[in-house]
């Protein structure tokens, strides 16, 4: 038997507030895989260049900050962490100052290649050992399924309706969905799928790709529903070796 024959790559991509980091996570953490958030590492880059003073709109200093990102993800799914330059940047990547800049290195062509480069490295790294020892790995995104791990052993587009993710959104950032606090939210979940969506496809499964649409359901009936996808893909201990 080779390293990495039983190994199971999952990909999860979808738009904001769908529920892909909460329930690869939790994914993750049933099956023993480790979990890896590809936003976080946009999000990441997006305070790098902050932090280095690397104006946003300029797209090939932009590109090269990218390229000497410090960057060191933690793949426990109990306890996923993101590291820069030996700084934990975990709180402060989820600001809303980084959440309404993010798409300006999500759309940098170059910044996308040096990240997905990064992460096709991570993923393979637990096909073989890593935090997983082997086990393999959840990574979820905007571009799993299509881009940088075409390949998954299973690959999901995560949904929901507009209104219920601007309502899931809404709560968890103001506590509430009223009217306010929902036009409060559109920028970070309308406005920012716009200006990703010009450069990588999440709204429309690509071929092979199951979609689970989670507009109707909980958070648990929505973690079931993708494990589900994962259990009709076979059982590793039992799939026929690559
Ligand atoms: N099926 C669900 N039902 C109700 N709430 C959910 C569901 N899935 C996720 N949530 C909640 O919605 C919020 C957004 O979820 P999450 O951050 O996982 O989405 P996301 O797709 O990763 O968004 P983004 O891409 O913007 O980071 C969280 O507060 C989460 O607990
Ligand atoms: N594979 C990916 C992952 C994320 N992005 C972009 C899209 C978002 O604007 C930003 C942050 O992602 P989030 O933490 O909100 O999931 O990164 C992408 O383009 N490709």
């Amino acid at each position: 038997m080779e390293a990495g024959e039983l190994s199971t790559v999952v990909a999860v991509d979808g738009p904001s507030g769908s529920g892909k980091s909460s329930v690869s996570r939790e994914v993750a953490r049933r099956l023993g895989l480790a979990y890896l958030d590809t936003g976080a590492m946009y999000r990441a880059a997006t305070w790098w260049c902050l932090d280095q003073g690397v104006p946003l709109g300029d797209g090939p200093a932009v590109a090269a900050a990218v390229r000497d990102l410090p960057l060191v993800m933690g793949m426990d799914p109990a306890a996923p962490t993101v590291t820069v330059g030996g700084r934990d940047v975990g709180a402060a990547i989820r600001s809303t100052e980084i959440s309404s800049q993010v798409s300006a290195v999500a759309t940098n062509l170059d910044a996308r290649a040096e990240l997905g480069r990064r992460q096709r490295e991570l993923i393979e790294a637990e096909r073989s050992g890593g935090w997983s020892g082997g086990r393999g790995v959840v990574a979820e995104g905007r571009d799993i399924t299509t881009v940088v791990a075409p390949d998954a052993d299973v690959r999901v587009l995560l949904t929901a309706d507009e209104a219920a993710r601007l309502a899931r959104r809404a709560r968890e950032v103001h506590g509430s969905d009223d009217a306010a606090a929902i036009a409060a939210t559109r920028d970070q979940v309308v406005r920012r799928d716009a200006d990703d969506s010009t450069v990588v496809e999440f709204q429309v499964a690509a071929d092979g790709v199951v979609t689970v649409d989670s507009s109707e359901l909980d958070l648990e009936q929505t973690v079931v529903a993708v494990l589900g996808v994962v259990g009709r893909a076979g059982d590793p201990q039992a799939r026929a070796p690559r």
